[in-house]
């Protein structure tokens, strides 16, 4: 089982809520333009802009303002271009047609620059803020005891989609709300101001409360709209995933003709999704209605504004031709007052946008600060020190003799463990484990062997009764080595060193490593050890040649104990004794979870798990 749990862990696939029962959740999530995403959208935005953020938002979005606000000027002055046209025209005067033209030339030329500038501006504002986002993102989910519990829960679908595809858009929508609303502030200041000084408080008052009603109107029909882009998203990543898992899997089901059934599959993945597409485009209906009713009726009801006070007679005192002036101005000054506002309105659609990814992304920072805190309430800062940790595995070259085990080990008193979906796999466990005798871990197919793993390495929490380190071993002593090899990304010395850098394995090292464990002819085969061949190390290897390549990686770091979940399970029997034989050289105690025979003489104990929590342990004879 755990090897079925492990690959749906790597695809999120869920393995024990039905996916309508998580649809159904999702369905009832309060996503919508509220006050959560308001509260959501208010952190990450002052978690960005703060001026102690790598990548300096801040700073690009001042420069973004002052290059809008220039930009701004430069089309005020283009717009009066074809006016002196008009009057040189009328002027007839042809000395006048030189300057006019030179004139003309120059701010043009100012309003096509800006514009430029404005666009390149944006760019790099959008630019720097997708990476300041992204970098806090990894920063709060790639950490120890928030990374593993964040991808396990359920109600967390696609965190890859989260960080990566959804903080893009994130950022171009912000840069595209900015940027057309960037320097509306001060426009509608001043633009106040100015009706203010016409038709006194009536003129600036109305247009406010014109504002305000399709303000509010918008935010009504937005909270739909917003939470159909959240599940639209939700599914989006849900497609993607099946796509990338064939891509994986590929081998596996062209060997079993699997294209059929996958193709059905995919096509009702795609359903789901294009029904998500659809609702989204369906409530963008009412959104884009208002914003209409907003622009066209805005262009009218400056004249209605107007009207009160001339049907109150209070310009009585004026002659037509003041009273034509007063309004032609009023009408000019009001109607850029309402442009203004409803080009904020007419965010509204960007707004749905900005809400869905904000609201995905605010989710995920959530979770991790959650288990974050979860974990530091619980254990205070004791081994949360990754780097300190890792440097405390590694003793590159180290062979460790009997008498360097060290006391101590681990000691589980009545620990239960339970499954996420409550199944008692182990019973008031009472288990030694002590440094320089090796245990085997054994029993059927789903009795729990590698969830005993889980709760060894803290990934699952002991249900009840206590694991604990004991003499001079630490957490940090303590190496796993998971079902599934795990090939990182980047050269053949980057497989050795990881978790660690590169550079901390040398050449002769790398060559020493990779004969214990029969693979010295990689170095020939590669074309050279620092050679990055990304993530196609699978494709590469067999799995019997991974597996070998991982345990070269544990004979590097050679810790104090290594825990082997069914690590060799692909390797032949002599490569297995070799490999054993190289622990117990280096003076590595292991942990074994295995079901071959062959694996008993290298360990002195077995704790034979027989499901429904009954267990035995024994002294194994060699
Ligand atoms: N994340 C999970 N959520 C719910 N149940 C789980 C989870 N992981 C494991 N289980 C359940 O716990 C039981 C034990 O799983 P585990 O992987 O520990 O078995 P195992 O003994 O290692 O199996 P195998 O020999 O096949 O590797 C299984 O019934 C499995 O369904």
């Amino acid at each position: 089982m755990s090897l079925v749990n492990e690959k749906l862990a790597l695809l999120n696939i869920d393995a024990v809520e039905p996916a309508d029962k998580l649809e159904l959740k999702a369905e009832r999530l309060p996503y919508g333009f509220n006050r959560l995403f308001l509260w959501r959208l208010l952190r990450l935005v002052s978690v960005l802009f703060s001026p102690r953020t790598p990548g300096q938002v801040l700073y690009y979005y001042i420069l973004f303002i002052l290059v809008s606000g220039a930009n701004e000027a430069a089309v005020y002055y283009a717009m009066k271009v074809p006016s002196e046209f008009y009057t040189l025209l009328l002027g007839k005067d042809p000395s006048q047609l030189g300057p006019v033209i030179g004139r003309a030339i120059g701010i043009l030329l100012g309003a096509i620059v800006g514009k430029t500038l404005v666009t390149f501006v944006g760019g790099l504002f959008e630019f720097h803020l997708r990476d300041a986002l992204t970098r806090y993102l990894h920063s709060l989910f790639l950490r120890r005891h928030v990374f593993y519990s964040v991808l396990s829960d359920n109600d967390m679908d696609n965190v890859d989609q989260r960080i990566t595809q959804d903080a893009d858009k994130f950022a171009n929508i912000t840069r595209l709300v900015f940027q057309a609303i960037i320097i509306s502030p001060a426009l509608i200041i001043y633009y106040i101001v100015e009706t203010w000084k016409i038709v006194g408080y009536i003129g600036p008052v109305l247009s406010l409360a014109y504002f305000i009603l399709f303000a509010v109107l918008s935010r009504l029909v937005m909270s739909p709209a917003v939470k159909a882009i959240f599940l639209r998203e939700r599914h989006e990543g849900i497609f993607r995933f099946l796509h990338v898992r064939l891509r994986t899997f590929g081998e596996s089901v062209a060997m079993l003709h699997g294209e059929s059934i996958e193709r059905r599959s995919a096509d009702r993945a795609l359903d789901a999704l294009i029904h998500r597409q659809k609702m989204t485009v369906y409530w963008q209906i009412p959104v884009t209605f208002v914003n209409q009713i907003s622009s066209y009726f805005g262009s009218i009801v400056t004249y209605l504004f107007i009207a009160i006070p001339i049907f109150n007679h209070r310009y009585d005192n004026l002659t037509p031709i003041e009273l034509t002036a007063l309004i032609s101005q009023y009408s000019a000054m009001a109607m850029y007052l309402i442009f203004q506002f409803t080009s904020i309105v007419e965010q509204s659609t960007n707004f749905v946008q900005l809400a869905g990814f904000a609201n995905r992304i605010g989710q995920l920072v959530e979770k991790a600060e959650r288990e974050a805190h979860a974990h530091q309430s619980e254990h205070g800062d004791d081994d949360d020190n990754d780097d300190d940790n890792i440097k405390d595995v590694l003793i590159p070259g180290g062979k460790r003799s009997t008498e360097e085990h060290g006391s101590g080990g681990i000691q589980f008193s009545d620990v239960d463990v339970i499954s996420p979906a409550g199944k008692t796999l182990i019973s008031k466990l009472n288990l030694s484990v002590s440094l320089g005798e090796n245990l085997l871990v054994t029993g059927p197919n789903g009795t729990g062997k590698t969830s005993f793993v889980r709760v060894l390495c803290g990934l699952w929490p002991a249900a009840t009764g206590e694991r604990t380190y004991t003499g001079t071993l630490r957490n940090s002593d303590v190496y796993l080595m998971p079902q599934v090899p795990y090939l990182t990304s980047g050269s053949l010395r980057a497989q050795i060193a990881y978790p660690q850098p590169s550079s901390s394995v040398d050449d002769a090292r790398l060559a020493t490593v990779l004969e214990w464990v029969g693979l010295f002819y990689l170095l020939g085969s590669v074309d050279s050890a620092d050679t990055d061949y990304g993530t196609e190390w699978p494709r590469m290897l067999s799995p019997g040649e991974a597996q070998k390549l991982v345990f070269a990686r544990l004979l590097h770091a050679c810790p104090r104990l290594a825990v082997l979940d069914e690590a060799t399970s692909a390797v032949d029997a002599s490569t297995e004794a070799q490999l054993y034989a190289n622990c117990r050289a280096l003076g590595i105690t292991l942990i074994s979870v295995g079901h071959r025979d062959s694996l008993r003489s290298n360990h002195q104990v077995e704790l034979r798990l027989h499901g429904d929590g009954h267990y035995t342990i024994s002294a194994l004879t060699q």
